[in-house]
């Protein structure tokens, strides 16, 4: 029978670039969510191993063996015939891909009744892909292996936009000016209400934000038209872009800021969702 496994878009509310590994590689810290907005990966064990790729968004993307949810089931040992159900926009740092690999790990650990593999295997499938296993908020370091579990946050929500532009994550890192950025804060305020995580986040920063918007200045219009909504706490760009969030503390006024950002920019990706627990 085929089983099902949601991938949520992954969020960076921030993301400090503390510095530079010998192998290029940057060292982050950051805080990051997830929505209640993804692709589904769904999947029966078959062989031989197949993916295909349906939804919305699936253009640009093919079921070949570089597609992250076939490299994941390849670091699972399992075959199994997958369907991607696509939603997010790719190449847009919400970490669609590397939600699709850990969403494709848990399925398969499932459907197989293994186990999932070791953490360095977990991270050689991106970044990205030991926080989306995680599935948790979680302040990220190092380059995406150290998590620590953050205390619960208030009730929030968020509308996500994006301008259609695919940025690529290296070229971004490529033009980021400098890596020895301050890191967050050591200890974390707690967070309890909206309007408190709003006003945390927004003293910290993206990093990577100052060379997105330089390679793709419409990001500067995207974070205008989510900051200019009634009931928008704050807005900025989430990982290498180009997507971009709000925070809001009421669910009606976050679905009627993306029906009017949506009304206004029929070309943008827009969507609101709740900061998934
Ligand atoms: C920037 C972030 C922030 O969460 O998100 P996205 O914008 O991709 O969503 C991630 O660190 C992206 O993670 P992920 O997309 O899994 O990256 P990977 O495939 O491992 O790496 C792609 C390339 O990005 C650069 N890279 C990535 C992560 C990192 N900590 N330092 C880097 O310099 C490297 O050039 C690497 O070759
Ligand atoms: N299942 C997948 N979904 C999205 N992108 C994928 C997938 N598999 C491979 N990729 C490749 O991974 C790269 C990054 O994609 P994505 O995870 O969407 O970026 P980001 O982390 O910036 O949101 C793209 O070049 C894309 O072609």
């Amino acid at each position: 029978m085929a089983e099902t496994e949601f991938a949520p878009a992954k969020i960076n509310l921030c993301l400090h670039v503390t510095g530079r590994r010998a192998d290029g590689y940057h060292l982050l810290d950051s805080l990051v969510v997830f929505a209640g907005v993804g692709d589904q990966v769904s999947g029966t064990l078959a062989d031989p191993p197949s993916l295909s790729v349906e939804g919305p968004k699936a253009e640009g993307l093919t079921g070949e063996g570089d597609n992250l949810v076939l490299r994941a089931a390849r670091a699972m040992g399992v075959s199994a015939r997958i369907v991607l159900e696509k939603h997010l926009p790719v190449s847009s740092g919400i970490g669609g891909g590397s939600a699709d690999a850990a969403a494709t790990l848990r399925l398969l650990a499932r459907l197989s009744g293994r186990a999932l593999p070791e953490a360095a295997a977990v991270l050689a499938l991106g970044a990205d892909v030991p926080v989306c296993l995680a599935g948790r908020p979680a302040r990220m370091t190092g380059i995406g292996e150290g998590l620590a579990p953050l205390p619960p946050l208030p009730e929030v929500w968020l509308v996500l936009a994006n301008p259609g532009v695919a940025l690529s994550t290296p070229a971004i890192f490529r033009a980021l000016a400098r890596a020895d950025n301050a890191p967050l804060p050591r200890d974390l305020p707690r967070l309890r209400s909206a309007a408190d995580l709003a006003a945390f986040v927004m003293m910290q920063r993206n990093d990577l934000e100052p060379p997105a918007l330089a390679l793709e200045p419409v990001i500067g219009r995207v974070k205008a038209a989510l900051s200019a909504q009634a009931g928008c706490l704050m807005a900025r760009m989430s990982g290498s872009g180009a997507t971009c969030f709000g925070l809001f503390a009421d669910p009606l006024a976050a679905h009627a800021a993306a029906r009017a950002i949506r009304a206004a920019e029929p070309g943008w990706w827009v969507a609101d969702a709740p900061l998934l627990p």
